[in-house]
């Protein structure tokens, strides 16, 4: 018997009230479920404007639908879209009236694209790129996402895994006519080929560090003496009372994180308690903390007072300003969060030097493409070096290169990853 999927339905715009609500339903009986509530279905893929009804004929909603047919979808299943009004009383009409019909279940988080990924509508990095995108709130993290999504990451791998299959098969030839006199060597070749490949994989593998940051932000601290000014700059950056100040010193103890958008790039800043000797112990603890995270944020903002030498060290990169600009007379390289001076210079060389970083990053995200890159990195580097052993070796050869395929092949979700599945999509909500 043929195993055919429950036709599934969920909700896909956000829940609660809104001008339009998008009810998606997918599987084999979409098509049913349409004519069920509205009569016969619309042209494919044309909107059109429908009376929607429960069993018993009484009206639900006036509701745009849509039909997609098999393999023309974005599941690779039937697909019916109702774009409802968005009340919550609509919305829950029409899902009890889904729910009520035959072979149809509400979906689980991240369902439609687990089928669109099933039916090789999706690559598996494709549904990481649609998971960023759907999560983005900054122009880099969208950019980003949507590279993803289009399939550049498998697109480069699929030429990786090209060249390897072609340098596989050399060796193969020579090792199947190992006792035959061979005329070529084809080791020049293959050492090419695995070269350009290497040497591509090296530089995607260096940029993941800068994606990673695109996709989780960018941590920017702020540091500095205490009753330097940090909170109320921060204050000023957020454009808004994330962090207490006072004219107490002392006052920051925990570390205060705040999320904004710096033109385009995600950033948290962070608001560190004031660093100074203390007997206090919270006090105390709260220094150690400032100190940790300074430590790992991606940059440093310190602050320091005027004529007052800093007891710390600025690592290359880090930003240093005078404190209280506006009560200065001389207010070069300084910033206040009171008065706004400075703040918008200080803001565009956060920006510049975040995004000289942001730069680096290629097409691979996530620590996931590096692991798989730095593995078959690996066994193309461990085939390169018996290569030069000799033909005898080319079989030990070929296996470190189907190895290499075998990691980049992860990328995409040809092998192996059955185990990733289910941790990938439990972060997609119900409806996608
Ligand atoms: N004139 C002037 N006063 C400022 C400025 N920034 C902060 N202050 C004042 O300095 C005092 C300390 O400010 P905070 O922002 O709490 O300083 P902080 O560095 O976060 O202090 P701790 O939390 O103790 O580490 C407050 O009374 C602020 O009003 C500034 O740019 N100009």
């Amino acid at each position: 018997m043929v195993y055919v999927p429950d036709t599934i339905f969920a909700l896909a715009t956000a829940p609660g009230k809104a001008g339009v609500a998008v009810v998606r339903v997918s599987g084999s009986l979409a098509g049913h479920a349409g004519s069920a509530l509205f009569g016969k279905l619309p042209h494919p893929r044309m909107a059109s404007l429908r009376i929607l009804k429960d069993a018993a004929g009484r009206r639900l909603d006036q509701a745009l639908v849509l039909f997609f047919p098999e393999k023309n979808s974005f599941t690779g299943e039937e697909v019916l879209e109702l774009h409802l009004h968005g009340s919550v009383a609509v919305v829950n009409a029409v899902l009890r009236e889904l729910s009520e019909m035959d072979g149809l279940r509400l979906a689980e988080p991240g369902e439609f694209t687990r089928r669109a990924l099933e039916n090789g509508c999706l690559d598996l990095a494709q549904v990481e790129g649609l998971a960023d995108l759907i999560e983005a709130e900054t122009e880099a993290q969208r950019r980003q996402a949507l590279r993803v999504l289009s399939g550049d990451l498998g697109d480069l791998a699929g030429g990786w895994r090209s060249n390897l299959i072609r340098a596989a098969a050399l060796l193969e030839a020579t090792i199947d006519f190992a006792d035959e006199e061979v005329p070529v060597d084809v080791s020049p070749e293959v050492l090419g080929l695995l070269g350009n490949v290497r040497s591509e994989l090296a530089t995607e593998i260096s940029g993941v560090e800068a994606a990673e940051r695109i996709r989780t932000g960018f941590e920017v601290a702020i540091l500095g003496a205490p009753n330097v000014g940090k909170s109320t700059l921060l204050n000023m950056l957020a454009g808004r009372e994330a962090a207490i100040t006072s004219e107490y010193a002392g006052t920051t103890r925990d570390v205060i994180e705040v999320r904004m958008d710096l033109n385009g790039l995600p950033v948290t800043l962070l608001d560190t308690a004031g660093l100074r000797e203390t007997t206090d112990h919270v006090e105390g603890i709260g220094i150690e903390r400032a100190r940790e995270r300074a430590k790992a944020a991606d940059l440093r903002v310190f602050l320091i007072e005027q004529n007052q030498h800093p007891d710390f060290q600025p690592l290359p990169g880090d930003i240093v300003r005078t404190a209280k600009a506006d009560v200065l007379s001389d207010a070069t390289d300084a910033v206040s969060g009171v008065s706004g001076q400075g703040v918008s210079d200080l803001v565009k060389e956060i920006t510049t030097t975040l995004s000289d970083r942001a730069a680096r990053s290629g097409i691979a995200t996530r620590e996931r493409h590096r692991t798989a890159m730095g593995r078959a990195n690996d066994n193309l580097s461990a085939a390169s070096a018996v290569l030069d052993l000799g033909p005898d070796h080319y079989e030990i050869a070929a296996e470190e290169l189907r190895s290499a395929i075998r990691a980049l092949d992860s990328i995409v979700g040809r092998v192996d990853v059955e185990n990733l599945l289910d941790e990938i999509f439990s972060s997609f909500c119900i409806g996608k």
